[in-house]
């Protein structure tokens, strides 16, 4: 299992506070979706989770242990830009991140361990619909395509939790429904524990099953920085719903209000 505690987590650079007294219990193969007003530390908390950002204060446990310092394979990242390798093929860029832990030094593999990567890495890009076309280039994919990509070149590392920091925001609404398909029959396949920043509320609320809004409690309009955001609303979703969406969209339009003045 790989259940998530955080307890009392603040996160700083300098004088400016961004993430205060954060705590949160997530179970294992849980969907959370994290919204919030921009700026307000969403993606942070996501690097935290990865271990290339630590916590200032508090306490990121996995399996009741601190979460590594460094990314590891039990964690997988997708940005919203995306992350594929211009100069290698798609099938390449699904098997870069194994060959690299058979042979850290050479970043290739040879004989029937390569083929075994490959057979991996095909089987993968079948699953995310790109089997059609292993040798093409990333310049030749249209967007969805190379998310689709990014997603199968975290996939092949088998992540016990998996990181989508807007992986949908830069697609058109026709591509992302067909991405919203795709990641939850993967999550439903793998039963991976997956976290996802989204600036849409309604896609919070469709595709996860415990939503966490990310929000200033205090502010001092002199001094921005000084207050961190917290989680105010930690709602499982898909399941029951308590809070309205109007409701919660609301408080984030006034957030963001308060931010721009
Ligand atoms: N490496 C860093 N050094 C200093 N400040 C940073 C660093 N990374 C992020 N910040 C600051 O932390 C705050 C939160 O940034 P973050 O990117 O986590 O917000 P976000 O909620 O993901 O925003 P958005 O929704 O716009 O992507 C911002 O004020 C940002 O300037």
């Amino acid at each position: 299992m790989n259940d998530i505690k955080i307890k009392n987590l603040w996160k700083e650079y300098g004088d400016n506070i961004v993430l205060e007294n954060i705590n949160l219990d997530v179970k294992a193969g849980e969907f959370v979706t994290l919204v919030g007003a921009s700026g307000c530390g969403k993606t942070t908390f996501l690097k935290m989770l990865l271990g290339t950002e630590q916590p200032t204060r508090g306490e990121l446990l996995l399996n009741g242990k601190p979460i590594p310092s460094e990314p590891g394979a039990d964690r997988g990242i997708v940005f919203q830009k995306y992350s594929v390798f211009s100069h290698l093929n798609v099938v390449e860029n699904v098997m870069l991140g194994e060959e690299f832990k058979e042979s850290p030094i050479l970043g290739r593999c040879f004989g029937k361990k390569r083929q075994a990567i490959r057979e991996r890495a095909v089987a993968l890009l079948e699953k995310v619909g790109l089997d059609h076309a292993l040798t093409k280039y990333p310049s030749e994919l249209s967007g969805g395509m190379q998310q689709r990509l990014a997603i199968a070149q975290a996939l092949i590392k088998q992540p016990q939790i998996l990181l989508l920091d807007e992986p949908f925001g830069a697609l058109d609404p026709g591509i992302r429904s067909d991405m919203h398909e795709l990641i939850l029959d993967i999550w439903r396949e793998t039963n991976i524990t997956i976290f996802m920043i989204t600036h849409d509320l309604s896609e919070g609320f469709s595709l996860g099953t415990q939503l966490l809004v990310f929000d200033k409690q205090r502010h001092d309009p002199d001094q921005p920085n000084r207050y961190g955001a917290s989680i105010t609303y930690d709602i499982p979703v898909g399941r029951s719903r308590k809070q309205s969406i109007s409701d919660i969209q609301e408080k984030l339009t006034t957030q963001q209000v308060k931010q721009n003045d």
